[in-house]
């Protein structure tokens, strides 16, 4: 029994990763989360919680690193909640991500003796991520540096957060895995903000105008939409600082603004108007052109995606012939990028915006085989009378309803493809089906480098 304490400094060899991103080390048998620590280091740690079961320690100080680490490229890493894995070789992240996908599916799953292949690698491990939320604030986070500086003022911020902390934000004035042209136009869309006379939002007063600024960017064509997120519409002010960034960076194609007084940190609008140019951009998968609004949910690595989308391809085995059913099909890009390979494909998602991307994205591609239906799973499910040969299950990191699983059970189609970005989800759902269907492979996509987030897809066969 371990008689470690809240509040000790401690040393730790620090000898595996563990799921959500943290070192592990062990302690007379108790484990112990250690915070910013690699496995094969050595670290001097605080102990900032301790349960009957394990305990949670933040390093203090790296005594001898690892041979896994790197520094890393970025000077917020060691502070900000977008990079957690940085200071891991990009192989070795892979490594671990392949092991907790094997892990998720036998400690939560109880699913055994399941080939899990190596992680794919992102195409990018920099400059990958297509859509930026950065966050205002009147009050930022001090970086440790700043914090011994008097003149540095906890004045305004455009930025990432703190892990875990809604209220503490980073000015971050580079990051790193945005495109590299994305750093001059949110400097300059911030030096715009700041001289705008209007207040930053506080994250706690939940007073002030401006709330986030986000950055899209379309790989295909090299071009942006940025989305200036505030608390009240306001033409006079934002109307000629749309065509200022416009014309200083002739890539933006977009600029719009979302209205919303919704407490939560959301960057999503209940209103939306078109400041300047198009209303949407467009990028590419695979042959396919797809239409992404403000608010679409578009996979956010979009060379990644063409992976992920190849990936469930090859699982899905289609030999023209099949009527599929896609689950949770967002703006349609599953069954646009397989519908040359089946006979029909019906695509079922709740959000009435993407349903009606899909629709469009259909249309703009010649695509006739495919349909959408929009609702949720659970009541759309029952009363569908297709009988699909093949079935894409993509759900959301929450995984699935169980009446959904009971449903497609009920379906049987002969092979499925379940696609995941939460393996502890997809270990979870895939436990419900293992007794009627076969899990044949699972293969992770890295679509999040230098984080601990990994997507993966599974090949199911009916067992009868
Ligand atoms: C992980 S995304 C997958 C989107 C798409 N397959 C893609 O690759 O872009 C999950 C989708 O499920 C949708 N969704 C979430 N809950 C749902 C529900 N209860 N019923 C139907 N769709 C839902 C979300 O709106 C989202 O578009």
């Amino acid at each position: 029994m371990s008689d470690i304490r809240k509040k000790q400094e401690i040393e730790l060899d620090v000898t595996d990763m563990a799921f959500g991103g943290r070192g592990l080390a062990r302690v007379d048998g108790l484990a112990v989360f250690v915070d910013d620590a690699v496995a094969g280091d050595r670290v001097r740690a605080r102990v900032v919680k301790k349960k009957k079961r394990h305990a949670e320690a933040k390093t203090l100080e790296v005594l001898s690193p690892s041979a896994d680490r790197v520094i890393p490229v970025c000077s917020y890493a060691a502070h900000c909640g977008g990079c957690k894995w940085q200071h891991l070789q990009y192989e070795k992240q892979l490594h671990y991500k392949t092991l907790q996908v094997g892990e998720a599916l036998e400690h939560i799953g109880g699913i055994k003796g399941v080939s899990v292949l190596p992680a794919l690698a992102s195409p990018r491990s920099f400059h990958y991520r297509n859509k930026m939320e950065f966050t205002c604030t009147d009050s930022r986070w001090l970086l440790p540096e700043e914090l011994a500086n008097p003149d540095v003022k906890k004045d305004a911020a455009i930025g990432l957060h703190v892990p875990g902390a809604f209220d503490r934000v980073l000015d971050i004035h580079k990051c790193h895995i945005q495109p590299e042209r994305a750093t001059p136009l949110l400097d300059f869309i911030r030096r715009e903000i700041l001289a705008s006379g209007l207040p930053m939002y506080g994250l706690r007063s939940h007073e002030g105008f401006w709330r986030f600024v986000m950055l899209r960017h379309s790989l295909a064509d090299d071009v942006f939409m940025v989305n200036l997120v505030t608390k009240d519409p306001d033409a006079d002010v934002l109307l000629p600082m749309a065509e200022r960034i416009r014309q200083a960076f002739p890539e933006v194609v977009s600029v719009v603004n979302n209205v919303t007084r919704r407490k939560a940190g959301v960057a999503i609008g209940e209103e939306e108007f078109l400041l300047s140019g198009e209303p949407a951009i467009y990028d590419a998968i695979g042959s396919f052109r797809f239409k992404i609004s403000a608010n679409s949910f578009f996979q956010t690595n979009t060379a990644g995606a063409e992976k992920l989308y190849a990936q469930v391809a090859a699982y899905a085995e289609l030999r023209g012939g099949e009527k599929v059913l896609d689950l949770y099909s967002g703006t349609g890009t599953i069954p646009i990028f397989l519908s040359k390979a089946a006979s029909e494909i019906i695509g079922i998602e709740i959000v009435e915006s993407a349903v009606a991307d899909a629709r469009m994205n259909c249309l703009e591609n010649g695509v006739e085989n495919c349909r959408f239906i929009l609702g949720d799973m659970k009541d759309v499910l029952p009363g569908l009378d297709a009988k699909p040969d093949v079935m894409i299950i993509d759900p959301p990191r929450a995984g699935m309803h169980p009446d959904v699983v009971k449903r497609i059970l009920e379906l049987a189609p002969e092979r499925m493809v379940y696609v995941s970005c939460n393996p502890a989800t997809m270990a979870r759902d895939l436990a419900m089906m293992q007794g009627a269907y076969e899990i044949l492979e699972v293969q992770p996509v890295d679509m999040f480098p230098h984080t601990f987030h990994i997507e993966a897809v599974a090949k199911l066969r009916r067992k009868l």
